[in-house]
């Protein structure tokens, strides 16, 4: 049997803060709420959600701070104690993330409040979390709705919307590494999930220019691939149609740099290096994040080259289970820096 879980209820719109207490009364949640957000999110949108909330609901607000398994812990104590009927995630994909996996375990729905168009996890049905090492991709459940706030998602920096569409060109070489496994390791694949998944990796390589623009129509046309996104990976039952080799490239960047860049902008500029690998055309994967102003090398990701080689190097060990275009043995230090040289990212 293949379980595939969808949102109930998708709203893109302006000035949705207010709107979530119909969408709540909508799809019938209970009494109890409990609404989830970052130290910054909280002030961005979270607290006037709750606020919004708390005329009809009886309503608690949790700071959450980074996804990892301590915070996912901490925010089910809260569910449990104080016997909350539902969650609302009101933040990056971090909090859309611990929220995904609390809602899980706990067995209460979630609201997906989206405050960046950054990542592809804002609809999708599996938790990016880290517990002990890297991060790993656990099964959770999809939200019951999605609310997104064009208004609040355009406070964001701009780099976080280029950071949008980095984690959209990466399906490329996702796509590539998901065919590989199926035909080395008898994987199962999807080829409707693969085609919706290529679909927003095409849209967003012919809009760039508008994308570029930052304004509404921008925003929309990046949440709506990166909604699309997260449809195809519930349609596969992974994450697999949009996390490659490029996807474990960020993961390793995220456990050895000291300061990492955002997980769209490393997972693209990890694109560029794998479709060179996989002998496709990386230049126009370079000229799209170009166009939209991401960041195509080190330097633009402010982190030092020796980090890139050493995740270019470990990149296969952070889910060896997940094969890729880096195979079983991984990359020498010779393959990563001639690859990391030749595509102009060191
Ligand atoms: N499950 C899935 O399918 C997927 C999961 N992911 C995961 O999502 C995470 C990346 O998400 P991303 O959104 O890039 O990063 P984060 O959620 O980690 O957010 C990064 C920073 O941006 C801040 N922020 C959020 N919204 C705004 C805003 N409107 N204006 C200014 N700052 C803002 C956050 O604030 P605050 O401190 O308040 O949180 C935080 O400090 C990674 O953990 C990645 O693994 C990515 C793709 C898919
Ligand atoms: O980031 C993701 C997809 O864009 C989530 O995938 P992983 O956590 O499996 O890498
Ligand atoms: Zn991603």
């Amino acid at each position: 049997m293949h379980l595939m879980q969808l949102p109930r209820e998708v709203l893109l719109g302006e000035n949705l803060k207010g709107e979530v207490v119909n969408v709540a009364k909508r799809i019938g949640l209970g009494r109890k709420a409990l609404v989830l957000y970052g130290k910054h999110t909280k002030k961005i949108a979270g607290r006037e959600v709750e606020e919004n909330l708390s005329g009809e609901y009886e309503v608690d607000g949790l700071t959450v701070k980074g996804a990892t398994m301590e915070e996912v812990n901490r925010t089910l104590d809260e569910i449990r104690g104080g016997e909350f009927d539902w969650l609302i995630a009101v933040g990056g994909g971090s909090i859309i993330d611990v929220a995904k996996l609390a809602s899980f375990k706990a067995g209460v729905p979630f609201i997906s409040f989206p405050t960046t168009a950054s990542h592809d996890g804002i609809a999708s049905a599996n938790a990016s979390i880290k517990d002990i090492g890297a991060k790993t991709s656990v099964k959770a459940v999809p939200p019951i709705a999605v609310v997104a706030d064009v208004e609040v998602i355009k406070t964001a920096p701009y780099r976080y919307l280029a950071a949008g569409v980095g984690d959209m060109i990466s399906n490329l070489t996702a796509v590539k590494d998901w065919q590989l496994a199926h035909r080395i390791k008898g994987e199962y694949y999807s080829e409707y999930a693969a085609l919706l998944s290529l679909m927003s990796a095409k849209m967003v390589i012919k809009n760039a220019d508008i994308i570029r623009l930052g304004n509404e129509e921008s925003v929309r046309k990046v949440v709506k691939g990166l909604i699309s996104c997260g449809v195809a990976m519930s349609i596969a039952g992974s994450s697999r149609p949009a996390s490659g080799a490029e996807h474990l490239f960020s993961h390793a960047l995220d456990a050895i740099a000291p300061k990492p860049a955002l997980h769209g902008e490393q997972v693209g500029v990890g694109t560029i290096i794998m479709a060179y690998l996989h002998g496709m055309k990386w230049e126009r994967v370079r000229e799209t994040l170009k166009r939209v102003g991401a960041p195509t090398n080190a330097y633009e990701l402010g982190i030092d080259p020796e980090y890139i080689i050493e995740a270019l190097t470990i990149a296969h060990t952070i889910r060896p289970e997940r094969y890729t275009i880096l195979g079983k043995d991984g990359l020498t230090r010779e393959a990563a820096e001639k690859a990391a040289k030749i595509t102009g990212v060191i």
